[in-house]
């Protein structure tokens, strides 16, 4: 059949056809978010166990740069547990850890770093910028965006010394703030610099907790949501029963909820407790495994994860990320 000879199509058909409506709603309910988010900054932490397909990777990355190109200001927090002890493992060197802390020896520390600041963060940044100048990787280390003092873990209510573990004590937020007005989208590794000139002689760094340094960075740039990706479906209720996920906190049933969780959620509960009684308007645990897990919180009303709200704060769900 000629051009010519083609029937005439339906307004449907020139539209995309009836399959296409579902498309068109979900960009016309994303409307109000769009408008409410716009110039907002969102910290988001992919969890080195979400970060273990590449189809989610890019994924993710898709996602990342959706929010930029939407009006929003991502910064993206990189994990790599999972990828630190496998290299640790090449290398013939034990993983240890002490209350969801890997103690890190100096030779370990090389390793995390190498892992974390090389391969990682690298990836990630290559990623995003597939499609385009957006992404720029840093470490707490660059024009010392994270300074830390040691951190102990803490067993039977005693200090252990879990060597060059860091607790971020400052934050300069002033070459990230930079790096969003120019539009890029920075990604953070989380290694920090020494607070002590003893503890940074010879050029050592402390190993953070992404988990952690995520939070640090949403409230000291004032963010609007903390996004957590991570390998579960949000904060269960009674662990390890994987049956039922709790959708919404408060900053003080939190308070009352923290001695009693296991490991992997502590920093991240104790990241969005930080990041909510700091000025951040909602910290979210997001099932990393799912793809674009990330823009349902921020565009949708639809219920995901685990949200924490800082007390007091209204019931309009659909507003926090
Ligand atoms: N109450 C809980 N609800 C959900 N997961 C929990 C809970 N308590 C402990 N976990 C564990 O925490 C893990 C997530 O933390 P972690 O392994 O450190 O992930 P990530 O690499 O994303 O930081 C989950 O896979 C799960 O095994
Ligand atoms: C002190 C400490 O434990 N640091 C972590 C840093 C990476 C991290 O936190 O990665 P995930 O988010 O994937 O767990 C570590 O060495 O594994």
């Amino acid at each position: 059949m000629s051009a010519s000879e083609s029937p005439r199509p339906s307004g449907a058909d020139r539209c995309g056809g009836p399959a296409a409506l579902p498309k068109a709603r979900a960009l016309v309910e994303a409307l109000p978010w769009l408008a409410r988010h716009r110039g907002k900054t969102v910290v988001i932490k992919f969890g080195g166990n979400a970060m273990v397909d590449d189809g989610l990777k890019a994924a993710f990355a898709k996602d990342v740069l959706f929010l930029r190109h939407a009006g929003l200001h991502p910064v993206v927090v990189h994990g790599g547990g999972p990828q630190i002890s496998a290299q640790l493992r090449r290398l013939g060197l034990e993983s240890r850890f002490e209350g969801g802390l890997r103690v890190t020896t100096d030779e370990t520390m090389d390793v995390v770093r190498m892992v974390l600041a090389g391969q990682v963060q690298r990836e990630l940044v290559g990623l995003l910028n597939e499609h385009g100048p957006h992404a720029v990787g840093m470490t707490g280390e660059d024009a010392r965006l994270m300074t830390a003092v040691k951190r102990y873990a803490s067993a039977g209510g005693k200090p252990v010394d879990i060597g060059r573990v860091g607790e971020v004590v400052h934050v300069d937020t002033g070459a990230l703030r930079a790096l969003i007005a120019d539009g890029r989208i920075p990604v953070i590794s989380s290694i920090a610099r020494p607070l002590d000139d003893k503890d940074a002689a010879g050029g050592g760094v402390f190993n953070v907790n992404a988990d952690t340094a995520a939070a640090a960075l949403a409230a000291a740039l004032g963010a609007e949501a903390l996004l957590i990706l991570t390998d579960v479906a949000g904060l269960y209720a009674n662990w390890p029963h994987a049956d039922e996920v709790i959708p919404r906190l408060t900053a003080r049933e939190l308070t009352a909820l923290l001695p009693r969780l296991a490991s992997g959620m502590v920093p991240k509960m104790e990241g969005c407790l930080y990041a909510v009684t700091n000025g951040v308007r909602s910290a979210r645990i997001v099932d990393g495994r799912v793809k674009h897990s990330v823009l349902l919180p921020i565009f949708t009303d639809e219920d995901a994860g685990t949200v924490v709200v800082p007390d007091g704060a209204d019931g309009a769900e659909g507003a926090t990320a």
